[in-house]
């Protein structure tokens, strides 16, 4: 006889380090009655430590930790993404019946969901991708959500993602995104906006410092000050914080002591790629992405400083001028991952709704700042919003920043001082809104050395000019 006084758990999680564990006691706070499964018997320990005020149960034995799941079984994967997931879901399979479901709700790349939905649905097993974001701290106490996929399974799962996502207006930050892989596309590109945003804050921090001679209690005060104001987030937060933290081990500050070699798992670069294939530009984040990767070349970075010599230029701005530059800039990252999801909801049928997005990024996730109200109220206003600069509440933003952010731009050209990425998100605005850019030369060129015709502007057609004939 099947031991059904066994099958107690409602969910289990695989993988229980940072993200995992911090969910599934998440969960457990919430009433839920969870187990999780780990190879590394240290992370059952840790969890059953730190859960030991609900009897968390951790596994280490994948066939035990399975038996004792509901049916219908709900497993969430929380490891490292790639073929790790392959490989659990291998080891998963001989131990499911039709009708399980399971949530990758790591970092996965959004076409490998597509794959494992196919994979997995001929086997008669509900598998579906969900973004989560807020970090180790998000997911202990609230996170924001994004699933995406298979409906079905979604709601089975709904209540226990509604308890535990963070709320904002008693709004959970979790809601079901839309079909296929959209729940993990939507993550990366939430962390597209994230690279923009720290790289833009990073090179706040190098103006503050080089170019001003700012102390970290001083940059610390100025971030502190800017998250008080139009500019709270929670990436602004932490910075500020970081600023105050000292190395014990040496007793100076810990910033200092660290590499200025910025390392990435690849969500960015997934981001700039697929902004590439859907043609859909997004400089901001391209930049963001690229100025991690230049920072690597740190002996070659040392060595040019060398021969070219070190830049000691001041910068002429105020502190008021930067913080209007890199709201401008921030809107503008926003502005641009939020063209992707559009593009991409037209382009891979996801019918995302823009609204519902920046409603769940408004509370637990790493790009969560106010601004994100100002998103959902555009989006509010006007669900079919191609691009946020459309919106007649942030023109008016944007008109007022922009003089501030020109001079930052111009100070920071002048004085030598590297910016990439408000350089590109002050080109991209101006581009953006020149009505006729200087591209019918392009046209002209392709079709002088290569015939690829060309439209006019007076007709319709396709046309190819003559051009060795020069009159
Ligand atoms: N950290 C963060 O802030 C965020 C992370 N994510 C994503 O969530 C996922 C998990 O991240 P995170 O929790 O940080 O990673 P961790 O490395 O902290 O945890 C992953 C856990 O999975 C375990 N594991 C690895 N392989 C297996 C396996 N075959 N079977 C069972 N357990 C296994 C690991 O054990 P071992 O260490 O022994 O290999 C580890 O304990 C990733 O996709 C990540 O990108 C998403 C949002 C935020
Ligand atoms: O998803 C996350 C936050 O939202 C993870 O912390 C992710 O690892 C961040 O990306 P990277 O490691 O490339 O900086």
């Amino acid at each position: 006889m099947a031991n059904i006084d066994l099958k107690k758990y409602k969910l289990g999680m695989i993988g229980l380090g940072t993200m995992g564990r911090n969910l599934l006691l998440n969960m457990a706070d919430k009433g839920f009655s969870v187990t999780g499964y780990d190879k590394d018997l240290k992370m059952i320990t840790k969890l059953e430590d730190e859960g030991k005020d609900h009897n968390l149960e951790g596994f280490s034995d994948i066939k035990k930790f399975v038996s004792q799941l509901e049916i219908p079984r709900t497993l969430v994967l929380l490891v490292p993404a790639g073929p790790i997931v392959d490989s659990v879901i291998a080891e998963l399979k001989p131990l499911l019946s039709k009708g399980d479901i399971i949530i990758d709700s790591g970092n996965s790349h959004f076409t490998d969901t597509n794959r494992r939905v196919d994979e997995l649905e001929k086997e008669g097993l509900h598998f579906f991708g969900m973004g989560i974001s807020g970090g180790e701290e998000g997911a202990r106490f609230g996170p924001s959500m994004m699933p995406g996929g298979d409906k079905e399974a979604y709601n089975v799962v709904k209540d226990v993602l509604e308890a535990i996502a963070a709320k904002v207006d008693n709004d959970p930050c979790v809601t079901y995104l839309g079909p296929g892989a959209s729940g993990h596309f939507v993550k990366m590109v939430h962390n597209g906006i994230e690279y923009a945003i720290m790289e833009l804050i990073a090179e706040v921090y190098g103006i503050l410092k080089n170019g001003l001679g700012y102390s970290n209690e001083e940059i610390y005060k100025v971030f502190k000050k800017w998250n008080e104001g139009k500019l709270q987030s929670f990436l602004l937060e932490i910075t500020a914080e970081i600023f105050l933290f000292k190395d014990t081990e040496t007793n100076t500050d810990l910033v200092d002591q660290i590499k200025d070699e910025a390392r990435s798992k690849g969500t960015g670069k997934w981001t700039s790629e697929v902004s590439m294939e859907l043609q859909l530009p997004i400089p901001t984040i391209n930049e963001a992405v690229a100025n991690r990767d230049l920072s690597k070349f740190k002996s070659l970075r040392v060595s040019l400083e060398e021969a070219f010599g070190k830049n000691e230029s001041k910068i002429d701005v105020t502190i008021d001028e930067l913080e209007d530059a890199f709201y401008f800039s921030m809107i503008s990252a926003y502005a641009q991952g939020m063209h992707l999801l559009v593009q991409a909801s037209k382009e891979y049928q996801y019918n995302l709704n823009l609204q519902d997005i920046a409603k769940i990024w408004r509370g637990g996730c790493i790009i969560r700042a106010s601004f994100l109200e100002n998103i959902y109220q555009a989006y509010n206003k006007n669900n079919d919003l191609e691009h946020l600069f459309g919106d007649s509440d942030i023109q008016d933003i944007i008109k007022s920043h922009t003089k501030n952010t020109r001079k930052v731009i111009v100070a920071c050209v002048n004085a030598g001082v590297g910016i990439p990425a408000f350089a590109s998100t002050l080109t991209y605005f101006d581009t953006l809104t020149t009505a006729r850019m200087p591209s019918n030369l392009i046209q002209a060129q392709r079709d002088f050395f290569g015939a690829h015709t060309f439209e006019r502007i007076d007709k319709p057609g396709i046309f190819h000019a003559d051009w060795n004939k020069l009159s």
